[in-house]
């Protein structure tokens, strides 16, 4: 898409203004007429699309506001239309014909034969019409007053539209996802229509964006559950959904609309400008910058954050580049900084992501902090729970933002397992058993040197991941015994490669066990018993593996489990135990960390992992490397 970041604005044609109180409908729309048809130019202007729009822009810019679509968004559009060839395209919010004019002439180039402007203030239409009449469009544009979704539904009943090629959406926020649903519903949009939407990030729209970056199997559960168009909209303003009241009064959604899951979008985020010159959709995209190029920099992060559409991987922190291992040739248009010092100077890096050793987590955060960026630590967060609550308290001054990467949250096995807990499928839970096991009984350096200036890998390493799973699942526990030491022959005890901490709950035991000696076929994961059924899983989540090897979130399979790794649900009824093969749910991804970080930055929810329960878990792995120490259980 031609418009992006950086591309600049300009001025000289920028409208007025938008005003804080009243910018429409007060009577501008019919002095726009009378500005129009009174124009000095009006002999050229007649039969001109292009003569017409330049007058309604003239007085956008010397008289008054216009929510217009513009120059710069409906450039975006009509390159749309260029390229989609639209038979049959429909506007939802016509308002007084800018983009009705724009893109009814760009639809009758392409060779097309309908524009439908849907508009449901009748003076606005009567507007719109006067325009289209005036540009000579007629014969292709039909402008229909009454609510979109009435007018959708007598348009399809009437059998004058059979299918939607392109859809502008630009009416009432909250009515996007419904009005999107009734077309899939009806079946005017159907694979190959290409829907565009305006203002989906600013101000914003999350409903309708998530919506159309969910998976079919994520769209089909909630459909399955019955799930419909909420007739009351959230995650708008006030301001947003009483927009259109005073006059026109309550907007009625099409409730009842389930929509059709089965369709796939591919969604982009395009940036441009409004007629009045302020950013749309920029202000909300974030500069990524990255400190550190190793696997997890490489494997994790990057990827992901190339799946969310509001961050752009900006600057990468690589201290010395190597001929065969070099980020910027790597990823070329991604500045390259030798070191974090200088750049959290650059004032265009808005998150920071530290994914250097684990013992310059806090010192690095703490600089970003305090240089006014957001932060996501990769874990282990700290050292410790005290340098952890320092940096929450820094984050909390500077008003930035802290989270930290548990990305194991969102292991499709462990939110299997806290379905199965949710919905007490197996009753009250007594023993929780959460390995992570491997048979790698030599020393492989390459995998360990990272964690050694902190004590090595299996507390802050591994034994972050699984309490932190434990944690969210259970709260905290009362007390903590942990044997934490070297299995590998020839260790000595403080080269910490493994780890079995018992999390003491009241009425439950959690065990998290990470081993390195462990001769098995498979790998047990999760061995968790109540008083009603227990689940035990082997195998770990494939995303690590996947991404390893390439596979890309979006890719077909990404997260997906193989049946045969699924795992046993047992359950008792009358005395008698049962078992069966319980379906790994469709994962989130990892992606689902970065799509909460970008949420949470629009202030539209809560972090996705919360910097205090980082911290919880950091204590609790000082108290079980103390407890192992000392050979003591202690209070937590
Ligand atoms: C942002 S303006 C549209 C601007 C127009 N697309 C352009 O670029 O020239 C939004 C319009 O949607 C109309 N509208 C709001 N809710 C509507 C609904 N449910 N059905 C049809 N039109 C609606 C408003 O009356 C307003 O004129």
């Amino acid at each position: 898409m031609p418009h992006m970041k950086g591309d600049t604005f300009d001025k000289q044609k920028a409208y007025v203004p938008k005003p804080e109180g009243v910018f429409f409908d007060d009577g501008r729309e019919i002095e726009l007429l009378h500005f129009v048809y009174s124009h000095p130019s009006i002999a050229e202007i007649r039969g001109s699309p292009t003569g017409v729009l330049k007058a309604v822009d003239e007085y956008g810019r010397t008289k008054n506001y216009l929510m217009n679509v513009g120059d710069d968004k409906g450039k975006i559009v009509t390159e749309l239309i260029a390229e989609v060839k639209p038979g049959t395209m429909v506007e939802l919010g016509g308002y007084v014909g800018y983009s009705a004019l724009l893109f009814g002439d760009a639809v009758r180039r392409a060779g097309g034969k309908r524009y439908f402007s849907l508009e449901r203030n009748p003076e606005f239409a009567a507007v719109i019409m006067s325009l289209v009449d005036l540009a000579g469009l007629s014969d292709i544009v039909r402008v229909i007053v009454g609510s979109s979704s009435d007018a959708i539904k007598r348009l399809h009943a009437a059998g004058t539209l059979k299918v939607i090629d392109l859809m502008f959406l630009d009416h009432y926020k909250p009515a996007y996802l419904s009005d999107l649903k009734l077309c899939e519903h009806l079946e005017l949009v159907k694979p190959g229509s290409v829907v565009a939407a305006d203002n989906a990030i600013e101000p914003g729209n999350p409903p309708y964006l998530e919506y159309v970056r969910s998976s079919v199997e994520k769209k089909r559960e909630r459909y399955d559950k019955g799930e419909r168009n909420g007739a009351s909209p959230s995650g708008f303003t006030d301001r947003t959904k009483n927009q259109y009241r005073s006059r026109e009064g309550e907007e009625k959604l099409s409730a009842e609309i389930k929509g059709n899951p089965n369709l796939i979008y591919e969604s982009k985020l395009v940036n441009s400008f409004e007629p009045t010159g302020v950013p749309s959709m920029t202000s909300k995209s974030h500069n990524v910058a990255i400190i550190g190029y190793g696997l997890s920099a490489k494997v994790f992060h990057i990827p992901l954050i190339a799946a969310v559409p509001e961050f752009k991987l900006y600057a990468i922190v690589q201290r010395s580049p190597k001929a065969n291992d070099d980020a910027e040739k790597d990823h070329p248009g991604v500045k390259g900084y030798r070191s974090s010092e200088e750049m959290v100077n650059d004032p265009e890096v808005d998150v920071v992501v530290v994914t250097s050793t684990p013992s310059s987590h806090f010192e690095l955060t703490k600089m970003a902090l305090e240089h006014g960026k957001h932060v996501a630590v990769e874990k282990p967060f700290t050292h410790t729970h005290q340098e952890a609550e320092e940096l929450i308290a820094i984050a909390k001054k500077h008003q930035r933002l802290i989270t930290v990467y548990q990305n194991r949250r969102w292991d499709s096995d462990f939110l299997t397992l806290s379905e199965l807990i949710k919905n007490k499928t197996l009753g009250r839970v007594t023993e929780v058993e959460t390995h992570f096991d491997r048979h790698s009984p030599k020393v492989s350096p390459g995998r360990e040197w990272k964690m050694q200036d902190i004590g090595g890998t299996a507390g802050y390493d591994l034994g972050t991941h699984m309490t932190d799973q434990v944690v969210t699942l259970f709260g905290m526990p009362k007390r903590i015994t942990a044997f934490i030491g070297a299995q590998r022959e020839g260790r000595s005890a403080s080269d910490e490669d493994s780890c079995t901490i018992l999390l003491h709950y009241e009425g439950m035991m959690a065990t998290v066990k990470a081993s390195v000696i462990s001769p098995e076929v498979k790998q047990l994961r999760y061995w968790v018993r109540g008083d009603k059924g227990s689940f035990k899983k082997f195998y770990l989540d494939v995303q690590e593996d996947q991404l390893k090897a390439g596979k890309r979130p979006g890719d077909t399979g990404f997260g997906v489990e193989p049946e045969d790794r699924h795992g046993t649900l047992t359950t008792i009824e009358d005395g008698k135990a049962s078992s069966e093969t319980f379906p790994t749910v469709k994962p989130a991804t990892y992606v689902a960390f970065y799509n909460g970080l970008a949420k949470a930055l629009a202030g539209q929810g809560e972090l996705p992992v919360k910097a205090e329960e980082a911290s919880a878990v950091i204590r609790l792995i000082e108290l079980a490397r103390q407890s192992s120490q000392t050979g003591r259980t202690l209070d937590v």
